[in-house]
């Protein structure tokens, strides 16, 4: 088994009486893809803000390489290497997707609002090494080419990769994609996927939450399946397909073929 770097242990999450999380466990390990499905309301959004600090669990905890991250500031979590990104897209449109990326580093940058009003040498410097840095992480993602692209200028697909290209400005270990293929037409999914398993890749662990169940079975190594708040299932997506309380969890909602024909 390779090291855990995300661990969560025992997650409830009540809303009054309901419960929209019940007691999952989940360890993703260093360079996973891991995925998270499950049907509608099955409790996926809110296990995924419960994982990325957004959420305090009802109980149980989450821990970072060992560490809690429960009631930590959400830039502390950034901080400590964990980025993520969120279902509606939130890019500065009438800025350059330069610009978009560049705002990702403000937490990594010493440089404070006094310094960037007066605009002193060392909000230069920062300036000058977060242009720099900027450009490489565009570079990497294969975004160049729109550097100087207003945001709200650019296909929805590329607008979700600048997205992601922002949350790598946090220099993060592991990065938590909430829905990223959410309203896209089935080229962009696929382009999606190569850019997700690329980043792989270069390393960033990834954890995942999806409505499409082909998008997170061909591309995570590892699959976690919620329904109603709780862990039915987890495993290799081979295993998760053919498990009769995943089948019985989508086939009993209606939606068989439509499922079948995805997977
Ligand atoms: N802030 C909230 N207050 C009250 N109930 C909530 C809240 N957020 C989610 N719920 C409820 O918790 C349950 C799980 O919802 P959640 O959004 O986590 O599921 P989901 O699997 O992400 O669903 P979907 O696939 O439709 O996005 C649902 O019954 C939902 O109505």
């Amino acid at each position: 088994m390779g090291e855990v770097i995300l661990e969560a242990k025992e997650i409830c999450k009540y809303f009054g009486g309901l419960k929209a999380v019940e007691q999952v466990n989940m360890q993703v390990e260093k360079n996973d893809i891991f995925g998270i499905i499950g049907p509608n309301g099955a409790g996926k959004t809110t296990f995924f803000n419960v994982c990325s600090g957004m959420y305090s669990p009802t109980s149980g905890d989450i821990l970072y390489k060992g560490e809690s991250i429960i009631n930590k500031r959400p830039e502390e979590i950034a901080k400590k290497g964990i980025a993520r990104t969120f279902q509606n897209i939130q890019l500065f449109r009438n800025m350059t997707v330069l610009n978009n990326v560049k705002i990702g580093f403000h937490i990594r940058t010493n440089a404070s609002i006094f310094d960037a009003i007066f605009r002193n040498k060392k909000y230069k410097l920062d300036e000058e090494l977060v242009t720099q840095e900027g450009l490489e992480i565009l570079k990497k993602v294969g975004l160049y080419e729109y550097k100087d692209t207003l945001a709200g200028n650019l296909a929805y697909g590329i607008q979700r990769r600048v997205e992601i290209a922002r949350a790598l400005a946090l220099n993060p270990e592991l990065i938590l994609l909430d829905e990223p293929a959410a309203g896209m037409n089935p080229s962009e999914t696929q382009g999606l996927m190569k850019f997700i398993q690329d980043l792989n890749k270069e390393g960033y662990t990834i954890m995942v939450i999806e409505h499409d169940m082909k998008f997170i079975m061909s591309m995570s190594n590892k699959v976690l399946v919620l329904n109603f708040g709780q862990k039915i299932s987890e495993g290799t997506p081979e295993y998760v397909k053919q498990d009769e309380k995943v089948i019985t969890a989508y086939f009993g909602r209606g939606f068989d073929k439509e499922a079948e024909a995805k997977c």
